[in-house]
């Protein structure tokens, strides 16, 4: 099992847990919408450093960020399956030509 998959599997069994001893529950108990603000949070702690060139903070920032886009994802009961079975449709499929075969 990929360290993703156990991540999103930790983050699942947590659903339920005591908010009082699991951050993940915690975060869960507060609804989807928070969760999805947290994401943000981070996902701007993250182009912060990014912006900066601090590679120890992004490198950090980056897993907070993967935390919790799959926190994000488990309140809205999408399975990181999901997610990976559309990132590998599109493998192989340049965002060039993906764009450029746009209707709309
Ligand atoms: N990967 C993580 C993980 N990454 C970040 N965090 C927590 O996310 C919280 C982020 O909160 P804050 O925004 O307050 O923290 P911050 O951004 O560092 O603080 P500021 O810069 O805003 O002051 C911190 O408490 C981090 O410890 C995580 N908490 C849990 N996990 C994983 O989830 C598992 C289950 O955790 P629990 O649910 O807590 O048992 C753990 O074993 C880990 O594998």
């Amino acid at each position: 099992m990929s360290i993703l998959d156990h991540l999103a599997a930790t983050i699942e069994a947590r659903k339920g847990a005591d908010p009082d001893t699991s951050w993940t529950a915690k975060l869960l108990s507060k609804g989807p919408e928070k969760c999805a603000e947290k994401f943000g949070e981070e996902a701007v702690e993250a182009i912060i450093a990014a912006v900066k060139n601090d590679r120890v903070n992004l490198t950090a920032e980056a897993a907070d960020v993967v935390y919790h886009l799959l926190v994000m994802l488990a309140a809205r009961d999408i399975p990181l399956a999901d997610v990976l079975a559309e990132l590998e449709r599109r493998e192989g499929t340049s965002g060039i030509a993906e764009k450029a075969a746009r209707t709309d």
